[in-house]
């Protein structure tokens, strides 16, 4: 049987990577958003890098015994930034210190290249301990994220980040400690292990993106269905089921809660006078109006049209507050960005404590009575119904 030859293995990697880089953007389709473009950038370069590496163990002579392998390092780093970039769009923003730690890395290891230029074993220890170090800190960032995210894929990313960054710094001391390694082409256990690893993580990591790029459009998806399209705020569906765990916690809890249900006054003239776009501006500067003036558990939603409902765990006195709070925030901003003042007329249906057999239904019909009182009445006011179970 031939022996291993590290440059085939190696070819094969570099032509496995770059199959990867041209057909991910084509089977993924050119409407994908930043992420997976980030992704796809990850392969490419990760591509070009082992290409690098190849062309650089061909002329193991100055100057490119230099230029090469520092760019195959840059290259290298750079594709690290790009796969990181692409979780941070995934996971949500990570904390500064890793993603920092990672950036620190990014750049040490190409100015090792720099600075060691004349000590082979030194710079590719130094470059593995910048890459491992690196690749460590990208794994973190899939352990805790900000969004809501499946595990599947980011612990598969976690253990493969893991198995990488152990072998670079594997790498790191073997360059240090044994002759095997300074020269890349070298037929050594160290080289052709590496070359095994690669490919092998390269494929677990390929399907771990795939999964979180359909984790995202799927949660898009779901995003969307829950969300009201002009204003942002929950939509009906969406209060009705948070409204019903609102419900629960009011019970569990003893909390009083409130349902108030808002219409702004005489829209139908405002989309009269100002058109449609200006009509829609004002809905999407009370939907913001709203959600400034609502605490992180409390629930701000649009029911339809230019009515919107807030649920929130107050007393009636604390309701006659937060009206006029918004009242006054909506004048102030309609005057500013309208060039004209909205107001709204409000109908709030409030229990002090949540009995069994009281049902969100019942707090809207409620609602939507003391609103229409509260229209009747004469608008820019707010009427209350005090629940009880009798
Ligand atoms: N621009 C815009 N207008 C909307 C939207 N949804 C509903 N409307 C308009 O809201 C207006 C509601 O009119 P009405 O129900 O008569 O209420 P109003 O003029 O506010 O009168 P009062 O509620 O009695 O003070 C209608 O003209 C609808 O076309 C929307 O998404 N965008």
């Amino acid at each position: 049987m031939p022996p291993l030859d590290f440059f085939s293995m190696t070819a094969v990697v570099a032509v496995n990577l770059l199959a990867i880089a041209f057909v991910l953007p084509w089977s993924m389709g050119h409407q994908v958003d930043a992420p997976a473009r980030h992704a796809q950038r990850f392969f490419l370069l990760q591509g070009l890098a082992w290409i690098v590496i190849l062309v650089a163990s061909r002329h193991p002579v100055r100057p490119w015994i230099d230029i090469l392998p520092f760019l195959a390092a840059s290259i290298s780093m750079w594709a690290l930034w790009q796969l990181s970039r692409a979780l941070v769009g995934w996971l949500g923003p990570r904390s500064l210190l890793l993603e920092r730690g990672l950036l620190l890395m990014c750049m040490a290891g190409p100015l090792g290249f720099v600075v060691l230029v004349n000590h082979m074993d030194y710079r590719l220890a130094w470059f593995s301990l910048c890459h491992g170090l690196g690749v460590a800190l990208a794994a973190c960032m899939a352990l805790r994220p900000r969004k809501r995210v499946a595990r599947g894929w980011r612990y598969m990313m976690f253990g493969i980040g893991m198995v990488m960054a152990a072998s670079l710094l594997m790498r790191s001391v073997l360059a240090l400690e044994t002759p095997w390694l300074p020269f890349f082409t070298a037929d050594s256990p160290a080289n052709h292990g590496f070359a095994l690893v690669a490919p092998f993580c390269t494929t677990l990591l390929l399907i771990a993106i795939l999964v979180a790029w359909r984790d995202e459009a799927n949660q898009k998806l779901r995003d969307m269905a829950l969300q009201d399209a002009l204003t942002g705020l929950a939509n009906r569906r969406s209060l009705e089921t948070q409204g019903q765990h609102m419900l629960k916690r009011a019970m569990r809890e003893g909390l009083p809660l409130s349902l108030v249900m808002l219409d702004l006054d005489y829209f139908k003239g405002v989309n009269d006078r100002y058109g449609h776009v200006v009509g829609d501006q004002a809905l999407q500067l009370l939907a913001r109006t709203l959600q400034k003036q609502t605490r992180g558990d409390e629930l701000a939603a649009r029911w339809g049209g230019e009515e919107f409902c807030l649920l929130v765990y107050a007393s009636p006195d604390e309701v006659q507050a937060l009206c006029m709070r918004l009242k006054s925030a909506l004048l102030l901003g309609s005057r500013l960005e309208l060039a004209f003042e909205l107001c709204f007329s409000a109908g709030c249906a409030h229990a002090e404590s949540v009995w069994e057999g009281l049902t969100l239904e019942q707090m809207l019909a409620q609602a939507d009575k003391a609103l229409y009182q509260a229209k009747h009445l004469g608008r820019s006011r707010w009427e209350t119904v005090i629940l009880s179970p009798s």
